[in-house]
């Protein structure tokens, strides 16, 4: 009865709200798809969202496999429709109406190799992907996972553009993990909970394009500048320590699928409105002279609300910031000139 009057009463769009607050308990419905969720990322994120209250529909898309992921996380009972598509004729069922598209589709480092070694591979995926967020869902937020980070955004902006859909707000890089691990090291040298502690890590996501300011770390330490040295050298180095552990058999996936559902859950709490969401990631930027950087971001209901200033730095930080400037501009230049060959 009560559900009646209010849907008689009211406009479409109030009607459309007040179902989904209806059936859903006053979270709206969020669609959120992942390119690339048969791999090992892909694979513990898919598991990651589907735990996720503010998700309603996981569209799983990747060229293979992803029939079984879907059947396997879909008997979870938990809010979320899964749905899976497999191959390029069903990419555009699998991103009508997303509101989130998670990128982890490319290959992964081995032994030996840079980020940027993926480049010839991945940039040809992320290429083709965007060109499909753009015709079938380009209101949604992009969060770029897909390595290089400093090259794929990018490229997703220079096809956006070319679409004449851009919206800087919507695309983000995901940097998460370098926040993670930067959390976790410190934690370990400080000697501090490591639930409460907070590491701003700016720059890009490569190398020594990683900076972790650990003179903002919270709790505060008194740490030795051999020993900050020591943190900074391990969390730029956090992705080979993993692909060296894991010796040929790819780059991190747990860490970085549970690095990823974090940024995912930051956005739609954003995007729903939750006030005060900030998240470090690589976003287009003016806090630098280059256009695009990771700093502190504030996600609102269209995306990125701020992109926050970097605040003082010491003068291992600053060395830090300026060292990582020409390979990262080297990194946006080539992913620039990519997408406009
Ligand atoms: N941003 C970050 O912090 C991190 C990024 N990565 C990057 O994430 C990417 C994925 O890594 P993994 O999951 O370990 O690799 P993986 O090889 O295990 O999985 C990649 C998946 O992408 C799929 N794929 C390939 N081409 C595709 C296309 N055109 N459309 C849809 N799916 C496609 C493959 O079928 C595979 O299932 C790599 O580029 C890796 O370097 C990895 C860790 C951290
Ligand atoms: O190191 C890699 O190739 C994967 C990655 O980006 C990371 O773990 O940070």
């Amino acid at each position: 009865m009560f559900r009646c009057m209010l849907v008689r009463s009211s406009s479409s769009a109030k009607q459309s709200l007040m179902r989904r607050n209806l059936s859903s308990g006053s979270v709206p419905e969020r669609k959120v798809a992942i390119l690339g969720a048969a791999g090992g990322i892909g694979q513990p994120l898919a598991l990651l969202m589907k735990l996720n209250p503010l998700v309603s529909s996981l569209s799983l898309y990747d060229i293979a496999n992803t029939p079984g992921v879907a059947a396997d996380v879909g008997h979870i009972n938990t809010r979320s429709e899964v749905v899976g598509y497999m191959g390029d004729d069903n990419l555009a069922k699998a991103l009508e109406g997303a509101d989130l598209v998670i990128i982890p589709a490319g290959v992964p480092r081995k032994p030996g190799m840079t980020r940027d070694d993926l480049f010839n591979i991945n940039a040809g995926i992320v290429k083709n992907l965007c060109s499909a967020i753009a015709k079938y869902c380009p209101h949604a937020l992009v969060n770029m996972i897909s390595n290089p980070v400093n090259s794929t955004v990018p490229i997703a902006a220079e096809i956006f553009k070319k679409a004449g859909m851009y919206d800087e707000k919507k695309l983000f890089g995901v940097t998460t993990l370098d926040v993670v691990r930067a959390k976790t090291f410190y934690a370990g040298k400080a000697n501090v909970p490591v639930a409460e502690v907070n590491v701003p890590v700016i720059g890009g996501h490569a190398g020594v394009t990683i900076l972790p300011l650990f003179s903002q770390a919270t709790p505060q330490a008194n740490l030795s500048g051999d020993v900050l040295t020591a943190l900074t050298k391990r969390t730029q180095d956090g992705g080979t320590e993993v692909v060296e552990a894991k010796a040929g058999k790819g780059s991190a996936t747990l860490s970085m699928a549970y690095a990823g559902a974090l940024f995912a859950d930051a956005c739609l709490k954003g995007l729903n409105g939750v006030p005060d969401v900030v998240e470090c990631s690589y976003v287009q930027s003016t806090i630098t002279e280059l256009p695009f950087f990771a700093s502190k971001v504030r996600l609102g209901k269209n995306g990125v609300e701020e992109v926050l200033d970097l605040g003082p730095l010491s003068d291992f930080e600053k060395e830090g910031l300026e060292a990582l400037k020409p390979e990262l501009k080297s990194s946006i230049e080539k992913g620039v000139k990519f997408a406009n060959q």
